[in-house]
C-alpha cells in the first residue's frame, strides 16, 4: 500500500512567536512582516521567504495543531510514520509549541497546550471513534497498541528519560532495519499507554528529567536535544477485493467487489523532536558547562544542516548524506529523505534584537522544503503476502480455465503453445453455426412457398370452376404454364415474366428469413453480455456471426477485431515507450553516475580501465536492446497501418453492402407493384376475349410496354447483380484481410515474446549494473571518509590560522575608530565601504602569513576529494574539481580554492564585524532608552522640579530622542548591509 504522494517533501511551517516582557521594554522594534493570506514573511526591509505555512505573532497554539498536526496524526491510523521537528534559536517558542514541557498538575491553561498534549487527545478520540465505528457496523472492533519513548540526545548522548535507573544508559544503541529503512533505539524503555492522561504523565515525568539551564536568553532553556515519540500498532479487519470470475477464467482486469474482510496489521511511529536552541554560543553568554552544551548542540544542528543540504541539494541527486556525523542526525535518518511524513517548524523572534538569530532560522529552513521522503504505509508483511497471493490464484485459475477449455497446450518440447486445433474447432463451430442460419431461412422460404402454392392452386380451381381456364387437365389452356404455349408469344412472355419474378421472390423471402435469423442471434447476444462486450470481445473474430458473411454482424464483428486489434498495439506501444523511457533514465543515471565516477576514478588510474571497459560493454549491450526495442516498436507501427488499411477496406464494404440491400429493396418494391398491374391486365384480357382483333391490338400494346418495363428491370437487375459480383468480391477480400490479421496478430505474439527476451536481457543487464553500482558506491564512501577525515584536518589548520591571525582584531579597532568617525557625521556607505577596504587589506596582509599553511594544506588537499555538499569550503572544492589530474590544473583548482577560502573568510568577518556593530548600536540604544527613562523620572519627579529645570530636563529628551531615532535608523541600515552581504557571497552552511 503505497500513498499517493508517497513521495512527500519535507514541510516547513514559521511560526512567529509574540514579543515577550523584556523585549517589550527594551522597546525593540519589529524586524518581521508576514503578507496578509501569504504564507509569506519578509525580514528586514526586503529579504522575503516563503513556506509552506507562515503563523504570525497573534497565531494561537489549537491554530497550529489544525493547520499542520491533526493531518499527520490522522495518518498514523493508516501506518504512515511522521515527525514534527522544531528549530529555532534559543526562546523563540519551540518547547512551547510542541508542548514538550507539559505540566501534568494542570497549571497550564488548555489554551497554552502544545502539539504533543494535542495528539496525544487525538490519537485516543481516534481510537473510540473507530472502534465505534466498527460496533455500528456489526464489524469485528480494531485492536490498538499505544506506546511511547521519551529521550534527550545531551552532549552526544542517549539519554531515557522514563528510566530512573541512569547506569542503564550506556547500553543505548542506535540500531537499523535495512529492509523497513527503520531507524530505532536498542535499550530504551517503552511504556504502554492507556488513555491520554498516560502520555501526559509520562511527558511530564520525562519533562521533569530534562536538562535545563537558565541562559542569558532564556530561564527554562533546553540544553539537549529532546525526541517523544507514540508508537502505534493497530490490528484491524480490512475489507478485500475478491476479482469476480468471468465465463473464461479471472482475468487481471475483472472487476471487484468488497465481500470479505481479512486481519491487517498496521504500524506507526510519531516522532516529537524538540531540538536545542541554535543560537550563537556568544549569545547565551554560556561558560563552562553551558558552554559544553552549547558545542555540542551546535555541533548536532551543524550535522543535521549538513544532512538537510545533501538531502535539497541541486536537482534532488544525492550521493552521500552524512547521517553518521552525529547522533541527532542518525535518529531522525528515517524523517529525514526516508519514511515519514516530516514537518519542521522554524520558530523565530519577531525582535530585532535577534535579527541575525532569526535570519539564520529562515536559511537553515528554507533549505529544508527541498527535502524529499519516500512515504510508505507500514501494513505487516502477512497482510501483503496474502494480497500477492489472492492475485497469483486468480491468474492461474484463468490459465487453468484456459488448459481445460483446450486453449493452452504443453508441445513436445515442454514449451507452452496456443492450440490449433482450438481454433480450427471454433471455425468450424462457426461455419456449423451459418449453416444452420441458412437451413433455417431455407425452411421458412419453403413455407412460405408452400403457402403461396396453396393459394394459387385455389386460384386455378375458381378459374377453373368459373370456366375462364379449360378444366378436365388441360393445362396448355392456362397461360401460366409452359411449353404448350410456345406458339403464343404474350402467354411465353407472361410466363418468363412470372418465373424470374418468382425467383426474385424466393431470393428475397430467403434474405428476410436470413437476415431475421441473424437480428435474432444479435438480440440473443446482446441480452447475453450487454452490448459493449460484444463490440469489444476479440471473440467476435470467431463467431459464426462473422462467419456467415455479410450482413450488419459481420461488419461489427471485424470492427471489433480491428478495434481489439489497435489495442492491442496501443498498450505495446505504451509499454515499449515507458520501457524505453525507464531505459533511458536508467542510462542516464548511469551516465551522472558514470561521471562521479569518472571524478573519483582520476586517481585510481588502474581501477578507471577496468571500470571504464565494462562501462563502456554495458552501454554498448544497452545500445544494443534499446535499438532492439526500437525496431519492434517500429514494426508494431507498420503492422497498426495495415490495421487502419483493413478498416477502411471494411468501410467501403459496408458501402456496398448498403448500397445492395437499398436496391434489393426497390427492385421488391418495383416487382410488387408490377405484379398487381399484371393481374389487372389479365382480368382485362379475359373479361374482352369474346372480341378477339381488339384484343390482338391491345395485347400487342400491351406486350410492347412490358417489353419496355421488362427490359428495363433487366437491365437494372443486371446492375443489381453487377453489384452483388461486387459484394462477393470484397466479402472475400474481407476474408483474406481477416486471414492477414490473423497472421498479424500471430506475429505481434511473436514480437511479444521477444520483447519478453528483451526485456529479460534488460533486466539482468540492469543487475549486473547495480552490482557495479554496489561495488562502487562501497569504494565511494570508503573515499568520502577519508575526504572527510581530511577535511577536519584542514578545518583544523584553518581554524589554527585564524587564531594566529591577529590582524582581525586590528581590523576590528580599526573598524570601530572609523564608525566612531561616521558617528560623527560621515555618510554610511563610505564608511561601510572603508571598513571592507580594511578588512581587504588586511586580508591580503594576511595572505602572506598564509603561505606558510598553504604548503601543509596542499599536502592535505590532494584531488581525491570527493562530491559532497557539506558546507561552502566543501561547495568550493567541488565546483573546482576537475575530471583529469594534471599539474597546472591541480594548481589552477588550488588557486581556486584559495580565493574561495578567501571570499569565504572576508564574508565571514564582514559578517561577524556587522553584527559586533549591530549589538553595539542596540546597546546604545538601550542605553539611551535607559537615559530617556531617567530624564523622565526626574521631570515627573514629586515636588515637581521648578520651570526652568523642566524645560532644560525638556530639551535633553528632546535631543534625546533624536539621538535615539539616529540609532534606530543606524541598526536598519546595517541589518539590511547584512542581508546585502550574506547574499553577495557563499551562504553561511
Ligand atoms: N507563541 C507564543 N505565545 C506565547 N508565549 C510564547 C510563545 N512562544 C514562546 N513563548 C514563551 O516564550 C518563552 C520561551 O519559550 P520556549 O521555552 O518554548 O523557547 P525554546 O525555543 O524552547 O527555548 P530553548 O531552546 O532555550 O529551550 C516561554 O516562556 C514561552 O511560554
Amino acid at each position: 500500500m503505497v500513498n499517493d504522494d508517497d513521495n512527500t517533501s519535507v514541510k516547513v511551517a514559521l511560526r512567529i512567536r509574540p514579543q515577550n516582557a523584556r523585549e517589550k521594554a527594551q522597546q525593540c522594534r519589529i524586524c518581521t512582516s508576514v503578507t496578509p493570506g501569504e504564507p509569506q514573511v519578509t525580514i528586514g526591509s526586503d529579504k522575503s521567504f516563503t513556506f509552506d505555512f507562515v503563523f504570525d505573532q497573534p497565531t494561537a497554539q489549537n491554530t497550529i495543531y489544525e493547520a499542520i498536526a491533526e493531518k499527520l496524526v490522522e495518518g498514523t491510523f493508516d501506518g504512515y510514520n511522521a515527525t514534527v521537528l522544531a528549530y529555532g534559536q534559543t526562546g523563540s517558542g519551540k518547547t512551547y509549541t510542541m508542548g514538550t514541557a507539559y505540566d501534568a498538575a494542570g497549571t497550564l491553561p488548555e489554551f497554552d497546550l502544545g502539539i504533543i498534549p494535542r495528539a496525544a487527545q487525538h490519537i485516543f478520540n481516534g481510537i473510540m471513534e473507530r472502534k465505534l465505528r466498527a460496533k455500528e457496523q456489526g464489524r469485528v472492533e480494531p485492536i490498538f497498541d499505544i506506546s511511547v519513548q521519551f529521550v534527550e540526545l545531551y552532549n552526544e548522548d542517549i539519554i531515557d528519560l522514563l528510566s530512573e535507573d541512569r547506569n542503564t544508559q550506556a547500553n543505548i544503541k542506535i540500531g537499523e532495519n535495512v529492509e523497513k529503512g527503520e531507524i530505532y533505539l536498542k535499550g530504551v524503555h517503552s511504556q504502554t499507554v492507556k488513555s491520554p492522561l498516560d502520555i501526559l504523565n509520562v511527558l511530564k515525568n520525562g519533562a521533569l528529567n530534562r536538562t535545563t539551564a537558565a541562559t542569558n536568553m532564556n530561564q527554562q532553556s533546553s540544553r539537549s536535544h529532546a525526541i517523544f515519540t507514540i508508537s502505534m500498532k493497530q490490528q484491524r479487519m480490512a475489507p478485500i477485493d475478491i476479482p469476480t470470475s468471468a465465463e473464461n477464467g479471472v482475468s487481471e482486469s475483472a472487476p471487484t467487489t468488497p465481500t470479505e474482510s481479512e486481519l491487517e496489521v498496521l504500524t506507526a511511529k510519531f516522532h516529537f523532536v524538540d531540538l536545542a536552541g541554535s543560537e550563537r554560543l556568544k549569545r547565551t553568554g554560556a561558560t563552562g558547562d553551558r558552554a559544553k552544551e552549547g558545542i555540542s548542540i551546535n555541533c548536532g544542528l551543524l550535522a543535521l544542516g549538513n544532512v538537510i543540504s545533501a538531502l535539497g541539494g541541486a536537482q534532488g541527486k544525492v550521493s552521500h548524506v552524512p547521517y553518521r556525523d552525529s547522533k541527532l542526525t542518525r535518529l531522525l535518518q528515517d524523517s529525514l529523505g526516508g519514511n515519514s511524513r516530516t514537518l519542521m517548524i522554524a520558530c523565530a523572534s519577531p525582535s530585532d534584537v535577534d535579527f541575525v538569530e532569526t535570519l539564520n532560522t529562515l536559511n537553515y529552513a528554507n533549505r529544508a522544503k527541498n527535502i524529499k521522503n519516500k512515504v510508505v504505509a507500514n501494513q505487516d508483511k502477512t497482510s501483503k503476502i496474502v494480497g500477492e497471493l489472492r492475485g497469483r490464484i486468480a491468474a492461474l485459475e484463468a490459465e487453468l480455465n484456459e488448459y481445460k477449455q483446450g486453449k493452452r497446450i504443453i508441445g513436445e518440447d515442454g514449451q507452452e503453445t496456443l492450440n490449433d486445433q482450438y481454433h480450427e474447432n471454433i471455425f468450424l463451430q462457426s461455419e456449423v453455426n451459418r449453416l444452420r442460419t441458412r437451413v433455417k431461412a431455407l425452411q421458412e422460404t419453403a413455407e412460405v412457398l408452400r403457402g403461396r402454392n396453396v393459394t394459387l392452386q385455389v386460384e386455378l380451381s375458381r378459374l377453373t370452376s368459373a370456366g375462364l381456364i379449360p378444366s378436365g387437365g388441360d393445362e396448355n389452356a392456362n397461360p401460366m404454364n409452359g411449353d404448350a404455349n410456345d406458339h403464343d408469344p404474350i402467354a411465353s412472355t407472361i410466363r418468363n415474366y412470372l418465373e424470374e419474378i418468382e425467383n426474385l421472390k424466393t431470393q428475397l423471402i430467403e434474405a428476410h428469413a436470413t437476415s431475421d435469423e441473424l437480428r435474432k442471434q444479435i438480440s440473443k447476444m446482446k441480452s447475453q453480455f450487454g452490448v459493449g462486450l460484444i463490440s469489444n470481445s476479440s471473440s467476435v473474430f470467431n463467431s459464426p456471426v462473422a462467419a456467415g458473411g455479410g450482413g450488419l454482424v459481420g461488419y461489427s464483428s471485424t470492427t471489433a477485431v480491428i478495434k481489439a486489434a489497435k489495442e492491442e498495439i496501443e498498450r505495446e506501444k505504451k509499454k515499449i515507450v515507458e520501457e524505453l523511457d525507464d531505459e533511458a533514465t536508467t542510462v542516464e543515471d548511469e551516465m551522472n553516475e558514470d561521471e562521479v565516477l569518472d571524478e573519483d576514478e582520476t586517481m585510481h588510474d588502474e581501477d578507471e580501465e577496468d571500470s571504464e571497459d565494462e562501462q563502456e560493454n554495458d552501454t554498448k549491450e544497452r545500445d544494443r536492446i534499446c535499438n532492439d526495442l526500437a525496431t519492434l516498436q517500429e514494426e508494431i507501427s507498420i503492422k497498426e497501418q495495415l490495421v487502419i488499411q483493413l478498416e477502411q477496406s471494411e468501410a467501403r464494404l459496408a458501402q456496398v453492402r448498403r448500397d445492395y440491400e437499398r436496391k434489393l429493396a426497390e427492385l421488391s418494391q418495383r416487382i410488387s407493384s408490377t405484379e398487381s398491374e399484371r393481374d389487372r391486365i389479365l382480368a382485362d384480357i379475359n373479361a374482352k376475349s369474346t372480341n378477339s382483333k381488339a384484343t390482338e391490338e391491345k395485347v400487342k400494346v400491351v406486350k410492347e410496354e412490358y417489353e419496355r418495363k421488362i427490359n428495363t428491370m433487366r437491365k437494372e437487375f443486371s446492375k443489381l447483380q453487377a453489384l452483388e459480383r461486387e459484394h462477393e468480391r470484397m466479402r472475400n477480400q474481407q476474408s483474406r484481410q481477416q486471414n492477414e490479421l490473423k497472421k498479424y496478430q500471430h506475429e505481434i505474439q511473436e514480437m511479444k515474446k521477444n520483447k519478453v527476451e528483451l526485456m529479460k536481457q534488460l533486466k539482468e543487464e540492469n543487475k549486473r549494473v547495480k552490482e557495479l553500482e554496489r561495488t562502487n558506491a562501497k569504494r565511494l564512501a570508503g573515499m568520502e571518509k577519508e575526504s572527510r577525515q581530511k577535511d577536519n584536518r584542514i578545518r583544523m589548520l584553518e581554524s589554527r590560522d585564524r587564531q594566529r591571525e591577529e590582524f582581525m582584531k586590528r581590523k576590528t579597532e580599526e573598524y570601530n575608530n572609523k564608525l566612531k568617525q561616521q558617528n560623527n557625521g560621515r555618510p554610511a556607505n563610505a564608511r561601510l565601504r572603508s571598513s571592507n577596504m580594511a578588512t581587504q587589506n588586511s586580508v591580503m596582509r594576511n595572505q602572506q602569513n598564509r603561505t606558510v599553511t598553504r604548503n601543509t594544506l596542499n599536502a592535505t588537499f590532494n584531488v581525491s576529494q570527493t562530491p559532497n555538499r557539506r558546507g561552502p569550503l566543501r561547495d568550493l572544492i567541488n565546483q573546482s574539481k576537475v575530471l583529469t589530474y594534471s599539474p597546472v590544473k591541480a594548481k589552477k583548482r588550488w588557486n581556486a580554492i584559495e580565493k574561495g577560502i578567501t571570499r569565504y573568510i572576508v564574508q565571514r568577518q564582514t559578517l561577524d564585524t556587522m553584527t559586533e556593530e549591530m549589538n553595539r548600536q542596540l546597546a546604545e540604544r538601550e542605553s539611551i532608552r535607559q537615559e530617556i527613562q531617567k530624564l523622565e523620572n526626574n521631570f515627573y519627579e514629586v515636588p515637581l522640579p521648578g520651570i526652568e529645570e523642566r524645560y532644560v530636563i525638556q530639551e535633553e529628551l528632546k535631543s534625546v530622542n533624536e539621538k535615539l531615532r539616529y540609532v534606530e535608523d543606524q541598526i536598519e541600515r546595517v541589518q539590511k548591509e547584512f542581508v546585502t552581504v550574506e547574499e553577495s557571497g557563499m551562504k553561511l552552511y
